[in-house]
């Protein structure tokens, strides 16, 4: 199977700190993959590396086999790469169709106020439409963002993200502060994405992102550690280490 994404030997450093330590991984079409590893891992660094949030500063990055390593993020969104983000990027007065208008024009409010009549066209409102049903959001296009549960404005977070049709799609910790209940209807929605759709994400909850993926990709100190399919890694005596060492480390 051709090949979404792959790494070429990636390295982040932050002055002296490698945050991401020559990593190389490869991510066939349509997979669904976790990247997962103790806090300070390099999980999110690495994210960043393949979105353009920051610059590798050695090896490539590939997206369905093109060099996109020195691509700024608007460039690698337009080749097909949506993400979410740990911290929420909502505007809470706004509606939730009003967020959908400003992710799909990227724009900030201000901006937008400034456009004054600009509407969606029937295409972009069916994507609008589209994403909001795969995120269980489709009865509440005319509510206030402020006025949703915390794991409805995730769940935004992932349609603003697949308004884009992403053919990549990355997730940082899409269930983080969720509800077990909401962590179950943001695993029903990730579990039910097109499978044309290639989905990495990152996730502390093991039981979660293990019932989810097809392969894991576990760091340690911005080194890949180990990959493999989620009941290998349940058992898998470095990845045990690696958590119970840092735990011990932080007790
Ligand atoms: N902008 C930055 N400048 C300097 N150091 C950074 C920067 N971003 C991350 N780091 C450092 O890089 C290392 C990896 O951090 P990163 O956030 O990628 O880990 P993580 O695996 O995502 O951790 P967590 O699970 O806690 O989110 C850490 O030591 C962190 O302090």
């Amino acid at each position: 199977m051709e090949d979404c994404l792959v790494l070429d030997d990636v390295g982040v450093r932050f002055g002296g700190l490698k945050a991401v330590d020559g990593v190389s991984l490869r991510v066939p079409a349509g997979q669904r993959r976790a990247i997962i590893g103790p806090n300070g891992a390099g999980k999110t660094t690495l994210f960043n590396a393949v979105t353009g949030v920051v610059r590798a500063t050695s090896g490539r990055v590939l997206l369905e086999g093109r060099d996109v390593t020195r691509l700024p993020v608007h460039a690698r969104a337009h080749r097909g790469m949506g993400r979410t983000f740990q911290i929420t990027n909502l505007f809470p007065r706004l509606t939730v169709i009003e967020n959908m208008h400003l992710a799909l024009r990227g724009l900030s409010p201000r901006r937008f106020a400034l456009l004054g009549e600009d509407r969606l066209d029937a295409a972009e409102r069916a994507r609008v439409e589209a994403a909001l049903g795969l995120s269980r959001l489709a009865g509440r296009l005319d509510r206030e963002v402020r006025e949703l549960s915390y794991g409805e404005q995730r769940q935004l977070e992932m349609a603003m993200a697949l308004a884009t049709e992403p053919r990549l799609l990355l997730l940082d910790e899409p269930a983080a502060g969720l509800s077990p209940v909401e962590r179950a209807i943001v695993s029903d929605i990730i579990r039910a994405l097109p499978r044309a759709m290639t989905v990495v994400l990152i996730e502390h909850d093991m039981d979660l992102v293990l019932s989810l993926v097809d392969w894991v990709t576990c760091l340690d100190n911005g080194r890949l550690l180990v990959e493999a399919a989620p009941d290998a890694i349940r058992g898998d005596a470095r990845v045990q280490e690696v958590y119970l060492g840092k735990a011990r480390h932080d007790a």
